[in-house]
């Protein structure tokens, strides 16, 4: 493999969506103790919705949550929902909500989007997300202007987006920031912050998460040969070491042709 290749995705079918939750969970502990093993610390890019919520239900719920030092946890969002920083609907509350008290963050770790109640435009919380990253990437001393994020967990949404990356706009393509704002989402609300693709990409590894029968038609799009980011954002996710597909098996049309059980 060249520097440039990056490993195909790996389809993971789970029995359900409380097991995908889990077995995510443990993988995601898995990365952390080893990138702590490695670093002394990790990184963790969260995305919304609720698959990734459940996930971070389930990580106090691990036997191996004793193995990760909480207190040098780094997390990130790939995307968050341009509202008042309190409101339910964020991302960062909603992730802050179903974290277990038990796993004891170092809460300047924690970067959370600015909300609409601090700061005055979508395109300025960008901005300020943008040079948080570039200073944590400097403070780390990774080039570029992004720290290394062990995982970057994402969940497809029925339209095949990804973050707030949606079908059919342009800036799926853009790479001339690391986070950007959104307009007009069609899921709302309607303003939001996203991480651009190159950004998500620059994660280690890439889980993409996909649960349900509601997901079936947008895992054949993103699955389909050829699809381009533009058509279908989720086809394009690839992390620098590995890409998973972890899915459940309703979101399956029939028999995967490469499974990997779990
Ligand atoms: O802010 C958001 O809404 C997201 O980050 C979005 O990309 C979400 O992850 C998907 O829409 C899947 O959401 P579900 O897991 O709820 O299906």
């Amino acid at each position: 493999m060249n520097g440039r290749e990056r490993p195909e995705p790996r389809l993971v079918p789970h029995d359900g969506a409380e097991r995908l939750a889990r077995d995510t969970a443990r993988r995601v502990l898995e990365v952390l103790e080893s990138a702590q093993d490695e670093r002394g610390e990790a990184t963790l890019l969260l995305t919304g919705g609720s698959m990734g919520t459940r996930v971070v239900e389930e990580l106090a719920r691990q036997p191996e949550v004793q193995a990760v030092d909480w207190s040098r946890v780094n997390v990130w969002w790939s995307d968050e929902r341009f509202l008042p920083g309190a409101d339910s609907e964020r991302n960062g509350v909603q992730a802050a909500d179903a974290w277990d008290d038990s796993l004891e963050l170092d809460w300047d770790r924690v970067h959370p989007v600015a909300g609409s109640d601090e700061i005055d435009t979508a395109a300025a919380a960008a901005e300020d997300y943008r040079e948080e990253l570039a200073a944590a990437a400097e403070m780390e001393g990774t080039p570029g202007a992004l720290p290394r994020f062990d995982v970057a967990l994402l969940s497809l949404g029925p339209d095949t987006h990804v973050a707030s990356l949606f079908p059919g706009r342009q800036d799926v393509l853009r790479s001339d920031r690391t986070v950007f704002a959104v307009a007009d989402s069609p899921k709302p609300p309607p303003t939001r912050v996203t991480l651009s693709l190159p950004a998500i990409n620059s994660a280690d590894r890439v889980w993409l998460l996909v649960s349900g029968t509601a997901k079936a038609g947008a895992l054949a799009a993103v699955r389909r040969p050829g699809a381009t980011p533009v058509e279908a954002p989720g086809s394009a996710v690839r992390g620098v070491h590995e890409t998973l597909w972890l899915v459940t098996e309703d979101a399956l049309p029939g028999v995967p042709e490469d499974p990997t059980p779990n």
